[in-house]
């Protein structure tokens, strides 16, 4: 069931005119709004899944659980746009790193990326982080293809599933023996190479090239390490994918301030009010209905129900 939006994700990666933006969410509300505007892929960021469900920061304190549980409920919004999922470090060894790969494609995500950080494993763009060695990461990685070559079996399209190496010994080893590590980690069967924590333009462009053919993955972390570029200039360097991990957390970070410092000084909420000066806009009625609230009205009187005759 799962994978037809992992074959998705799959052509996407092999059309060589596509370079895709996949907004970060870490929710429900992020997620309907960036499927609304029609992004292609969605990512879903560990940070944000860590700040919005447990309200810690980025630590390797979310389990596997709270990760699959997040991304399949994100995954379940719309099956035709492809999820792309933070799975941190596996969670484990092969065995915990092949079972994470299995329910992340049973839960219809289209592609995870996994990471050679230690089990307590923080933001990429923090510092002080440590390492494992090349050949637990790369068993990590073996393990994730095995997984998703033991489920092709019994799923069909299981096999397109998208493992996405990502490495965070630019920091600790410099730029050779991080891309040494993504060469291993493709020849231990990873489709997309991510290096984590660039600090300048010249290591962004000069790993698309050393990493030629494998696609290349870029993070843009508002307040990280690695400088910000749009989709054009992303495109020119010949990444195949952009994720912007904090966008929709950032903006929510801010807003939520707003209104939280508003109701406390004044005791109150102004009501937003569209341009005709009555209709209120983003309102309960309004959030409902970008989560489905007709859909779900029309779904249940097609069926015979009766829950919504009164109106709702
Ligand atoms: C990509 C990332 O793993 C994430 O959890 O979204 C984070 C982003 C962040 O912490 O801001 C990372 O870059 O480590």
């Amino acid at each position: 069931m799962a994978t037809r939006a992992a074959s998705t994700l799959r052509s996407y990666l092999a059309d060589p005119s596509k370079t895709l933006i996949c907004p970060g969410v870490q929710d429900g509300l992020s997620a309907r709004v960036c499927l609304e505007q029609g992004f292609e892929a969605l990512y879903m960021t560990g940070a944000g899944t860590a700040i919005s469900t447990l309200g810690m920061p980025d630590l390797g304190l979310t389990t596997a659980d709270d990760m699959v549980r997040n991304a399949g409920m994100l995954a379940s919004l719309d099956r035709s746009v492809p999820v792309i999922a933070d799975a941190d470090t596996g969670f484990g060894g092969p065995v915990m790193v092949a079972r994470t790969v299995e329910r992340y494609i049973l839960s219809g995500i289209a592609g995870l990326h996994i990471e050679d950080q230690v089990l307590s494993k923080r933001c990429g763009h923090l510092l002080g982080k440590e390492l494992v060695d090349v050949e637990t990461f790369t068993a990590r990685i073996r393990a994730a293809d095995a997984a998703r070559k033991r489920l092709s079996s019994s799923v069909s399209g299981a096999s397109d599933f998208v493992i996405i190496a990502r490495t965070d010994a630019l920091q600790s080893l410099g730029f050779d023996e991080a891309v040494a590590r993504l060469k291993a980690a493709v020849a231990a069967g990873a489709d997309v190479a991510f290096l984590e924590g660039m600090r300048t333009l010249d290591e962004m462009r000069r790993v698309v090239e050393v990493m030629a053919p494998t696609p290349c993955l870029l993070n843009m972390v508002a307040g990280g390490v690695t400088p910000l570029i749009d989709a054009a200039a992303a495109r020119e360097m010949g990444y195949k994918i952009v994720i912007w991990p904090c966008f929709a957390m950032t903006a929510a970070y801010l807003a939520y301030r707003q209104a939280a410092e508003e109701l406390k000084t004044t005791g109150a909420i102004k009501e937003r009010v569209g341009p005709d000066g009555k209709t209120v806009v983003g309102g309960i009625r309004d959030i409902f209905e970008l989560c489905g609230l007709t859909k779900c009205a029309e779904f249940d009187r097609e069926m015979g129900g009766k829950t919504f005759e009164k109106g709702v």
